[in-house]
């Protein structure tokens, strides 16, 4: 491929370049996620795994259990596979997708890392930093939404104060106006379907346009008979009804004032060097050598 001059002018370097991370939703339906320790920080790892649909193997002696983790362990039974010992070797591997370490002893912490390695699985260990292959962050979770915040392990207290100020932006309506945005992207990909195309780029026209003119809290009160005539008088006729047109009303929501727009807020309080993802994030280095085919985005 040979570039033109006026290509040249056109490219447009990436705000940053190397040093930071990948964020990316990793699906987990049907895998493994082992956690070794049963303290406080892997009771703060559970919090995590939970939302996915991971299933946990739990390795910890029972006298070193959280409360927290003892709770998890007595209301999902089905989530969490627990057993009353400490990790006794690489067997312990066998069939798991992801290993988080949370032990009050770091030289086995470095083990269990060092067997992950040989065996190509992504490890996290809560008190090794430099040997992660990928860290948590400060998340924001409403339905569907995920928001995570990372410094790439430069300052995490400052992670959980930028949350704070994120979540102070968000209007509250997010979570369940993208559940019913998911209802209705189903729904519309039923009476237009087929992937890319003539249509697929025109169902992609309309439902950006609806976004764009809808307020989030209107999505919320969308309900099947509306979403039906939304379906019936936008879509079938190219066009995009008000929220009032379908019989709901305009909802106070902190985006209807201009100066405290959602956009305005992210734009106005976030660094340029913050890993910020909407969807579930996870970031690590070693990714491509765990997956071979990545889901179409
Ligand atoms: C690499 C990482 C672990 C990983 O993911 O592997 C990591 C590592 C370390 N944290 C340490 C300390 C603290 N951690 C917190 C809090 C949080 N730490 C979290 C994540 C991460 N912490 C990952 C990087 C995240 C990122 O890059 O942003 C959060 C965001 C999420 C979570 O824990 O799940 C959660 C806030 C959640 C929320 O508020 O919502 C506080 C403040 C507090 O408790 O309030 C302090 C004390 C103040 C401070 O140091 O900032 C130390 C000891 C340093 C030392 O010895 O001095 C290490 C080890 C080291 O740095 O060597
Ligand atoms: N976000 C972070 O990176 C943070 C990391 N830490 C570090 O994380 C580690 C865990 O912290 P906490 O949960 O507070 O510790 P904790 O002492 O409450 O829990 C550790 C648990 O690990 C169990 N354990 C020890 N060896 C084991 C083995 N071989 N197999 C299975 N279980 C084993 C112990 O029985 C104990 O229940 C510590 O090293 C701590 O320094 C602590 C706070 C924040």
């Amino acid at each position: 491929m040979t570039d033109t001059p006026k290509d040249e002018e056109n490219f447009v370097k990436p705000a940053s370049v190397g040093g930071g991370s990948l964020m990316i939703a990793w699906q987990l339906k049907d895998r493994t996620v082992l956690i070794v320790g049963g303290g406080e920080v892997a009771s703060q790892r559970i919090d995590s795994v939970i939302g996915t649909d991971a299933h946990m193997v739990l390795l910890c002696p029972q006298k070193g259990l959280h409360p927290r983790t003892k709770g998890y362990i007595q209301h999902y039974p089905e989530r969490i596979t627990y057993y009353d010992r400490r990790f006794t070797g690489p067997a312990e591997l066998h069939k798991v997708d992801l290993v988080l370490t949370a032990i009050d002893d770091p030289q086995r912490s470095r083990d269990i890392v060092e067997l992950c390695r040989q065996a190509k699985i992504p490890v996290n260990a809560a008190d090794i930093p430099d040997l992660c292959d990928f860290f948590f962050g400060a998340q924001i979770r409403d339905g569907p939404l995920q928001v995570m915040i990372s410094t790439n392990g430069n300052g995490p207290r400052l992670s959980g104060l930028i949350k704070k100020k994120l979540q102070a932006g968000l209007s509250g309506y997010e979570g369940e106006a993208i559940t019913k945005i998911g209802e209705l992207r189903a729904q519309l990909k039923e009476r237009a379907p087929g992937v890319g195309g003539p249509l697929g780029r025109k169902r992609m026209r309309w439902m950006t346009q609806l976004c764009d003119k809808w307020e989030m809290a209107d999505f919320t009160q969308l309900d099947e008979s509306m979403m039906q005539t939304l379906l019936d008088e936008g879509w079938e006729k190219e066009r995009v009804p008000t929220i009032r047109e379908l019989g709901g009303k305009p909802l106070p929501t902190p985006s209807n004032t201009p100066s405290s727009s959602s956009t305005s807020i992210l734009s106005n309080t976030v660094p340029w060097s913050l890993g910020l993802l909407t969807g579930a994030a996870l970031s690590f280095a070693y990714l491509k050598s765990y997956f071979s085919t990545p889901p179409i985005p």
